[in-house]
């Protein structure tokens, strides 16, 4: 079985020198309180591009055309003990859009230096990734998560 297919997208500006990320904490669903990104389920027949370019505009008002999101890689997680859990995301940056980020139904957006990410307040995974990601990189990695449904147990090497 496919897992189910989500996506997020990291908007990034340059502020006195500094880059800062969009940021926001979720209101509710899935990593509810965790401060994420932008993003979320694709729907049937979307692609994932498809789907950051909507949920950039659902979360944040934000309009991105689909040529300005840098694809940066995939992960997959998996939750052993909450099968339905399970997703793989597509992961997106982004630095050119219309609009200024407003807050959403789904969360209020904040910026954050780079340098200061809110990782204690973040899905375990994301410090383990996202720094080399907000640095230019690519990620493909696989996190298991045990049994409190919040901790990276496990990170198979071989599909690293
Ligand atoms: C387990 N470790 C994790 N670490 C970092 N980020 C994680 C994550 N697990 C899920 N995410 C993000 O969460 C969104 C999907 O969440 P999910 O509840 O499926 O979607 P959301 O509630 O937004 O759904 P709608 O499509 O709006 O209904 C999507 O951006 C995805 O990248």
């Amino acid at each position: 079985m496919p897992l189910p297919q989500v996506c997020v997208c990291y908007l990034l500006r340059e502020r006195e020198g500094r880059v800062e990320v969009l940021l926001g904490r979720k209101k509710h669903g899935l990593g509810m309180g965790y401060f994420v990104g932008l993003g979320g389920k694709l729907e049937p027949g979307e692609t994932a591009t498809d789907a950051a370019v909507r949920e950039v505009f659902e979360e944040s008002g934000v309009t991105v055309a689909a040529g300005d999101l840098e694809p940066r890689g995939l992960l997959t997680y998996h939750f052993p003990h909450r099968e339905a859990w399970s997703q793989e995301s597509s992961v997106f940056v982004c630095r050119r859009w219309e609009g200024e980020p407003a807050a959403s139904d789904e969360l209020d957006p904040e910026w954050f230096d780079v340098a200061t990410v809110p990782f204690a307040q973040m899905w375990d995974d994301a410090r383990r990734w996202l720094p080399g990601v907000l640095d230019g990189g690519l990620v493909r990695r696989t996190f298991v998560f045990g049994a409190d449904l919040a901790t990276v147990v496990e990170e198979p090497s071989s599909v690293a």
